[in-house]
């Protein structure tokens, strides 16, 4: 329970952050996807540690190694197995924190729940998991792309300072083309400038990646209770530090009046299109073939390099403060999350719909 995703494409990770290693079992992949490894190791060097000075300085390269289901550059449609070795532990960070919580990390969630907490960098609960996610992501996108649907995401806000443009007035290209990933240069440069600051305060930050997705067909999703967005939902409130996700107009859709949020149709060619596109290409839980778009919030995450007040597993107060190596803002390094996710849905809503129809 709760260590897998998806129904046909579906995966299923292990590991912790400061043992051996971590890793992905990729079930339902179709055979005869060519399995392009330079591409996977391009995706987890978007999300690796280290990758710059805003992010955990933690080194670790996320070199894999593919261990079956692909022959001759081919999957075979048996599992595929991904591992990952973890290189740069230095588990003595938490040594000081070895019995007591850090407050607003899952240290005393893991720890009630189960009795034993593998303490050192968080254990399961870190965020290094997402390596294998991303991974298997990799493998989704590659499969996407035979049916001509790209994934992209960027950084939007950090704190209060927002990106204030919708993503059709940006060039998502240049999302690359800086540490922070976001496309406009004057806002990316500020955004990196506010996390440099807060990093040297000793403290973190939140922020939003947004998300668009091109070329979904009409009739991804079911109904009732696996709607495209609730699957989407769910797969970006796994993401570690994640505490909202709204689609289309969201959460600003309250304001509007019916008359002007519902999306007009038109007939473009033997395409039915819509004018405006508040709906962000699903209507009923099921992909309308517009651009599906989104927002992932994320917190500022819990261990910050300050004083806090917290208790231990033996119930006495005390006083702790992080140690060692830690994200000031995870929104740079969440983008490849946040895509590998929603092509994990998709992928795997692309084999549920195929047999849809005759
Ligand atoms: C890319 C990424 C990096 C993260 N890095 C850290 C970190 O360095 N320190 C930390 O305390 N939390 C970090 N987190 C968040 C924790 O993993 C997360 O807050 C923790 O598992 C508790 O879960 P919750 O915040 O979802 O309740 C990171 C999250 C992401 C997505
Ligand atoms: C190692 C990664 O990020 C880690 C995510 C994380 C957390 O609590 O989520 C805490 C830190 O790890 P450590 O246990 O070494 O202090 C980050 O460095 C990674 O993303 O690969």
């Amino acid at each position: 329970m709760g260590n897998s995703f998806g129904r046909i494409f579906r995966i299923s990770t292990f590991g912790e952050s400061h043992g051996l290693g971590l890793g992905v079992i990729i079930e339902g992949c179709p055979a005869g996807l060519p399995i392009d490894e330079d591409f996977i190791r391009e995706e987890m060097q978007r999300r690796k540690p280290g990758q710059s000075k805003i992010t955990t300085q933690r080194k670790e390269e996320d070199e894999f190694q593919i261990l079956s289901g692909v022959f001759e550059g081919k999957s075979t449609g048996t599992p595929i197995g991904l591992v990952i070795m973890n290189t740069d532990q230095k588990s003595k960070d938490y040594s000081h924190i070895a019995d007591k919580f850090r407050p607003s990390h899952a240290d005393f969630t893991y720890f009630e729940k189960y009795g034993i907490r593998d303490y050192r960098g968080g254990g399961r609960s870190s965020a290094r998991e997402t390596a294998a996610r991303v991974a298997a992501g990799a493998i989704a996108k590659l499969f996407l792309t035979h049916y001509g649907i790209t994934v992209q995401a960027f950084v939007s806000q950090v704190g209060d300072l927002k990106l204030g443009k919708s993503y059709q007035e940006l060039d998502l290209a240049k999302t690359e083309d800086n540490i922070v990933r976001c496309p406009d240069p004057e806002t990316a440069d500020r955004m990196i400038e506010l996390i440099d600051q807060v990093r040297k305060d000793r403290d973190t930050i939140g922020g939003i990646v947004s998300c668009v997705v091109k070329g979904t067909p009409v009739g991804l999703g079911e109904p009732v209770f696996d709607r495209l967005h609730a699957d989407m939902g769910k797969a970006m409130l796994s993401i570690n530090a994640v505490k909202g996700f709204e689609y289309g107009s969201g959460f600003e859709g309250v304001k509007m009046r019916g008359s002007q949020h519902n999306d007009a149709f038109y007939q473009e060619g033997n395409r039915v299109r819509t004018r405006t596109n508040h709906s962000g290409g699903i209507q009923g839980g099921i992909s309308n073939g517009e651009d599906i778009y989104f927002n992932v919030a994320f917190k500022p995450v819990a261990t910050i390099m300050q004083d806090q007040e917290s208790v231990s597993e033996s119930g006495e107060s005390v006083v702790v403060s992080g140690k060692g190596r830690h994200d000031p803002c995870v929104v740079p390094r969440a983008v490849p999350i946040v895509e590998a996710m929603a092509a994990l849905v998709l992928a795997d809503h692309l084999l549920i719909s195929r047999t849809n129809k005759l």
